[in-house]
């Protein structure tokens, strides 16, 4: 019978929590040029010289913090979950596999397996619902250097991004109902950051994004492609779905490594100006990943929540990710059929 290969890809996490693990992530994570868009040899330095033997045991130790004992890191456990029951509801004339984009499973052997099945077609799917070079982006160039080396390329295609995907912002808008919202001082959507100049590059025209006042607050046809205003768009949905008004919610970035800009207003300076501001309770969601993962179950939960408190709030909420919601398979199987 003939089948239809679907590749499920996210970004990776190391195979343990040790600090060798970790650093051959970060090794292998920030080696990426699309990651760290520096010239090869300065990145070399930076990363092996730097960043992994400073970073790893520092990391590792979040990594601990979130490792389940039977079910090991958040961003794999929920992958694996969200693989079996996309496989599941789509049957048997589907072959579904899951890869990384860094570390375990890798993306050459999902490939080889769909490869030694068969399959007629191949669709990729970036589990990033907006795109961006460093994550995407990064995948296509992956699989499309692995394919190229085949005798035979099949048919292929990929799913660059799905801000807007009306499922996928439901799953989003459920999931914070039962924390009821309104009762929240105030609203985050807190995304993860990218360095300003790989707006820049993405920016085709090379005079919009980050030289327009207000560029990427609202998506046009000129910015379509830009990881901010997606990340814009997906955070008016969200809080439209749930009739949140303008003025109650902020779209901010997390996660910034290293000293050059990245994409602003920074999180950990928004929740400092909103506690100065005599904001209690904040809710916040991270429609960036798919999965909850280190950067919302200890990045939000844990050191946001801290530095809010030091700063005089009283808690800070994570509205929990797709992660394994029928509503978001669903979303899943509508991209595939569609
Ligand atoms: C939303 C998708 C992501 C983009 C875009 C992205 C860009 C990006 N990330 C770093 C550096 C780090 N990210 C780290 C963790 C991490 N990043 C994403 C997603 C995107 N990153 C996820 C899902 C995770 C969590 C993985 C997990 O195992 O749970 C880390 C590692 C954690 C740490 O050491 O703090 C780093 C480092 C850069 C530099 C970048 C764009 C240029
Ligand atoms: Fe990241
Ligand atoms: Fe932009």
């Amino acid at each position: 019978m003939s089948k239809k290969g679907i590749l499920l890809v996210n970004l990776g996490t190391p195979d343990s929590p040790s600090t060798a693990n970790v650093r051959k992530y970060l090794n292998e994570f920030l080696m990426d040029g699309r990651v760290i868009d520096i010239n090869p040899v300065s990145r070399a330095l930076l990363v092996k010289g730097i960043i992994a033997p400073f970073r790893s045991p520092k990391s590792a130790k979040l990594y601990q913090a979130i490792w389940d004992q039977e079910t090991g890191s958040p961003l794999l456990h929920y992958s694996i979950m969200q693989h079996q029951l996309l496989q599941q509801q789509l049957g048997s004339q589907y072959q579904v596999e899951l890869a990384m984009r860094y570390q375990s499973p890798s993306i050459e052997s999902a490939l080889e397996r769909l490869k030694a099945n068969l399959v007629d077609s191949i669709q990729v799917i970036a589990l990033f619902p907006q795109y961006a070079s460093a994550s995407s982006g990064s995948v296509f160039d992956k699989v499309m250097d692995i394919v190229r080396k085949w005798q035979t390329i099949p048919p292929i295609s990929f799913i660059n991004s799905f801000h807007d995907n009306a499922l996928m912002i439901e799953t989003f808008a459920d999931n914070a109902k039962k924390y009821d919202p309104d009762t929240y001082d105030h609203i985050l959507f807190s995304f993860h950051g990218l360095p300003q100049r790989q707006l820049i590059k993405c920016d085709h025209t090379g005079q919009y994004c980050l030289k327009v006042e207000n560029c990427c607050s609202t998506l046009n046809d000129t910015n379509k492609f830009c990881y901010s205003a997606q990340c814009h768009d997906t955070a008016r949905l969200i809080a439209e779905k749930l009739g949140i008004p303008k003025e109650r919610y902020t779209i901010c970035f997390q996660s910034r490594l290293g000293s050059d800009p990245w994409v602003k207003p920074y999180t950990s300076e928004i929740i400092k100006k909103l506690a100065g501001e005599g904001k209690k309770r904040l809710l916040v969601f991270c429609p960036a990943f798919v999965a909850d993962c280190l950067e919302t179950v200890y990045e939000v939960s844990v050191e946001y929540n801290d530095e809010f408190k030091e700063a005089g709030g009283e808690h800070i909420q994570l509205v929990e990710s797709l992660n394994d919601s029928p509503k978001w398979i669903q979303a899943l199987k509508e991209m595939v059929i569609a």
